[in-house]
């Protein structure tokens, strides 16, 4: 497996640690600073010493890349290691049901016979046929055990299945024919488009339903109470709220104790087994909450705007009814925002195992000069390829959704959120030619905080959770396997332009009047 293999590598790295040694600490035999200092000192013209620096150079060429591929070996290793405990947490959960489903299913042998309905087993509605299912081999996305609430009474509830099309001009194209390029007798032609307007289509009706709000606005309190009693009385779906929600409901009436919550962590990265569709109730912020709260496949959400811009929320509360009618009835037209994986490699950690958890950001991972007053200095390396040196306010890593948030404040392009890349947007740079990136989807980014540098920078995810990088320490950043699927009120692209023209007036200019000069 990957991490053994990386362990004793890294371990190996790890032990000779120097602080002051250059680029990394792996090698302070032969300090990378010590041949730099002689590659500065001046050459006599002698061709013996040419040869030298020559040999040198080659020398810190290949430290330097050591030292890459280091930085992206822990990254990899600490990937494997939140799939292990996602795993292991899958697994727990389902022993945990599995003995459940055992005691349940021995306590009801003496009733079968007279009430073989209302057995609790989890079953394949799907086929009509009642069939235990919780095996060990992994999630089984359509079949999730409730936990016993008073109004549930211990009843399985099934997780709508859908699939998504990618539509073309009218029609829809399976998500699996998916010919992007074609060969035919030595010619390439693209055949296809990689990215099309993405439809959802139900394949079991939606039955649990996640309202997330922003917090301290009676507006959005008040908003949130009545659609839980339309959902409740006319559709009769299960809901989910926040625990600080379900205080403020039960506070207003204890009509909604049917509303479910959860108590820790732990079920939090079990919602989205049990979650059909999300909804938002704020601003982008609160979109971009949602978004956090799944590290792994997150549901569809759609967005009701209760903020003040709003550029991934275009529905409009005061038709919450109809437009939720059409969203649980389906199709639904989507936008599937990628996101991005963003590892902090710390100089300091003793193995690969040291590594934090990974984070995800739907808009963008900021590295900047945090409260210090002097430049970052930041190095930039795109697939182990050196891509520049940052010296300004910081760096903004972002996705194409992002591209209208920190990164246009920067400078950045506007990009539709379906187009799949990694936009590179230096803040504040003191140089009068760096222009902003866009790299393509697969690559994988690093920004390294050079042992040199006159101050730690700081990272920030999403406009939250700052932490320190030191120097020697690393944010490594790929496009994240789980996009973030929400739903548009018209298409990907209206929705989009309307957001700019609306929330920013774009190009906003009085039209030149008819009435003037003419050319001849
Ligand atoms: N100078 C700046 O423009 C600047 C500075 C810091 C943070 N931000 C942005 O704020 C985001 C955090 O948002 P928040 O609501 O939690 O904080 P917040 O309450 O401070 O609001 C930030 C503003 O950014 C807008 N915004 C957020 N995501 C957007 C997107 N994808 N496209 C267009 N506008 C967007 C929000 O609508 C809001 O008006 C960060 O991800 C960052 O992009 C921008
Ligand atoms: N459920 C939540 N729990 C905790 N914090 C949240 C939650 N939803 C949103 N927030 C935070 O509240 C802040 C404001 O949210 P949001 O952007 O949705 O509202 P807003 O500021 O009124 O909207 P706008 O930015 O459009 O004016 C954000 O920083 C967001 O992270």
């Amino acid at each position: 497996m990957a991490p053994n293999k990386l362990n004793s590598s890294g371990n190996t790295s790890m032990s000779c640690s120097q602080a002051e040694n250059g680029f990394v600490n792996s090698f302070s035999l032969f300090p990378e600073k010590a041949v730099q200092e002689l590659l500065q000192s001046p050459i006599q013209g002698d061709d013996h010493l040419i040869e030298f620096s020559e040999a040198l150079r080659t020398v810190a060429k290949a430290l330097r890349q050591v030292a890459e591929g280091k930085a992206s070996a822990q990254a990899e290793a600490a990937e494997w290691k939140r799939k292990y405990e996602l795993e292991r947490e899958r697994n727990l959960q389902f022993e945990h049901t599995e003995k459940s489903c055992q005691e349940h299913q021995a306590g009801l042998e003496d009733v079968r016979s007279n009430n073989l309905a209302k057995q609790p087993t989890l079953c394949n509605e799907a086929n009509g046929q009642s069939e235990r299912c919780c095996s060990r081999n992994g999630i089984c996305s359509h079949e999730v055990l409730r936990d016993g609430t008073p109004d549930s009474d211990s009843k399985m509830v099934k997780k709508a299945s859908f699939k998504l099309s990618w539509c073309c001009k009218g029609e829809q194209s399976d998500q699996f024919k998916h010919d992007i390029v074609s060969f035919e007798r030595g010619n390439i032609t693209t055949a296809e488009r990689s990215s099309k307007q993405i439809s959802l289509k139900w394949e079991s009706c939606p039955q649990t339903v996640l309202i997330l709000t922003k917090p301290n606005s009676i507006s959005v309190q008040i908003l949130c109470a009545e659609m839980i009693r339309w959902l409740r009385q006319q559709k009769k779906l299960h809901v989910y709220v926040e625990p600080r929600v379900k205080v403020e409901l039960l506070t207003e009436s204890s009509y909604f104790n049917f509303v479910e919550t959860w108590n820790d962590d732990m079920e939090i990265l079990m919602l989205h087994a049990k979650v059909d569709l999300v909804i938002t109730l704020g601003g982008d912020g609160t979109v971009l909450w949602a978004a956090s709260m799944f590290k792994g496949p997150v549901p569809p959400i759609v967005p009701f705007s209760l903020g003040s811009l709003g550029f991934m929320t275009p529905f409009y509360s005061e038709h919450y009814k109809e437009c939720l009618e059409s969203i649980l009835k389906g199709p639904i037209s989507i936008t599937l925002r990628h996101r991005l994986l963003c590892h902090v490699i710390r100089d300091a950690a003793k193995n690969e195992y040291e590594t934090e958890e990974p984070m995800l950001v739907l808009n963008e991972v900021t590295i900047d000069r945090g409260i210090s007053s002097f430049l970052t200095n930041l190095e930039c390396y795109c697939d182990n390829s050196f891509v520049t040196c940052v010296q300004g306010d910081g760096l903004i890593l972002s996705t194409t959704s992002g591209s209208t948030a920190y990164s246009l404040a920067a400078g950045g392009s506007m990009v539709h959120p379906q187009v799949p890349g990694i936009l590179f947007t230096p803040i504040c740079p003191h140089s009068l030619s760096f222009r902003p990136l866009i790299f393509p989807e697969h690559v994988t980014l690093r920004v390294q905080v050079p042992f040199n540098s006159r101050s730690p920078a700081w990272a920030s995810f999403d406009g939250k959770d700052r932490k320190q990088l030191a120097p020697g320490d690393a944010l490594v950043c790929s496009m994240a396997p789980w996009p973030v699927p929400t739903a548009c009120l018209v298409d990907s692209t209206n929705d989009f332009l309307r957001s700019i023209h609306e929330g920013l007036h774009w190009n906003l200019r009085k039209t030149q009047s008819f009435d003037g000069p003419r050319e001849a």
